[in-house]
């Protein structure tokens, strides 16, 4: 019979084949031609002292980002097909692309969120908040963190971010449409904030949008159109901390996310795999030898699932294999 998702396991293999000299990796995407794009930040790190207690940027005189920080790498090997987004951001955090193959980034350091060609000449198309300036209005983001695209009405979302707790709806040209908060809690009904809204993934099939809930450790998902909490997804296994989800469309609607490190390690760094309608977790994974440091964001790509680990600067690639094979080996 058709094999199912539960007969497979996802196993670390070795990629890319030479290294690609990273720097924090931040965000993870793929395009239409099933390129990974890597998000990175060169020689700028987020470190305890970039940002005041007015969430302001400390390092501006450290000038944008030299290096190239939008990388688009072919999936066989790892080579850099394209590099670009040179002199343009501070501190990097998220990265998506669009059925245009153009890219939506998140500054932390800008506040800013972006469109840009993905044509490799970065010309920027839109540009949401303003340089520098944290706020809360709907001209403002304090430290944003994702974009998703809805790919039906090409409506953008902005998860926002470390320092507010909102999701905000944009129309495809950047006109502000509407602005939510965490939906209610499974357990208390009480409204529980969301703490850092880290990472969005949008739900063709059913037109719905998941938040990772870093701190929080859960996933809350909501109607696109409305905002109208949907569900919850918060593990045990999750430890507390979800850094970032992905979901592949189709038939069995798998969600991806990985954790984040625990408070005394109680719950292993990892991959998991869900079922989004079960909410059932199918498998986990994680790299064969060294442990995950910072897995901050993940992406299927059409032959394998990527993880960037922002403190270990590299990214790890895994792929399905039977788990039959590897009871007879
Ligand atoms: O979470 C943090 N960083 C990562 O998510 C990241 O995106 O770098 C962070 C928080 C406080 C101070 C310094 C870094």
């Amino acid at each position: 019979g058709s094999l199912s998702a539960a007969d497979f396991h996802l196993e670390q293999v070795s990629w890319p084949l030479t290294s690609l000299q990273l720097g924090q990796v931040s965000g993870l995407a793929y395009n239409t031609h099933s390129y990974l794009v890597v998000f990175h930040r060169g020689d700028h790190r987020w470190g305890a002292n970039s940002f005041n207690l007015q969430e302001r940027y400390q390092e501006r005189f450290l000038g944008p980002i030299q290096q190239s920080t939008i990388l688009v790498v072919d999936p066989d090997v790892g080579a850099v097909m394209k590099a670009s987004g040179r002199n343009m951001f501070y501190l990097p955090h998220g990265i998506t692309t669009d059925k245009d193959n153009n890219y939506w980034l998140t500054d932390v350091a800008l506040h800013q969120v972006f469109k840009v060609s993905g044509n490799g000449r970065d010309r920027i198309l839109v540009a949401l908040g303003e340089a520098f300036v944290p706020g809360s209005d709907s001209g403002h983001f304090c430290k944003p963190t994702d974009v998703a695209v809805d790919s039906k009405t090409g409506n953008v979302f902005v998860s926002d971010g470390y320092c507010n707790a909102r999701i905000l709806k944009f129309s495809p040209e950047g006109k502000y449409l509407n602005e939510w908060g965490a939906g209610s809690a499974s357990d208390s009904g009480r409204r529980i904030p969301f703490q850092i809204p880290h990472s969005l993934a949008f739900i063709p099939d059913r037109q719905e949008l998941c938040v990772a809930d870093r701190e929080n450790g859960r996933i809350q998902c909501f109607i696109a159109e409305t905002g109208e909490f949907v569900k919850e997804i918060k593990k045990e296994e999750f430890g507390g901390k979800v850094f970032a989800i992905t979901y592949s469309p189709g038939g069995d609607g798998l969600l991806y996310a990985v954790n984040g490190v625990s408070p005394h390690h109680s719950a292993p760094v990892r991959g998991f795999v869900m079922n989004y309608y079960s909410t059932g977790i199918l498998d986990t994974f994680q790299p064969e030898k060294k442990e995950f440091q910072m897995p901050h964001d993940i992406v299927e790509s059409i032959d394998g699932v990527y993880v960037g680990d922002l403190d270990s600067r590299q990214i790890y690639k895994f792929t399905l294999e039977s788990k039959e094979r590897g009871v007879r080996s």
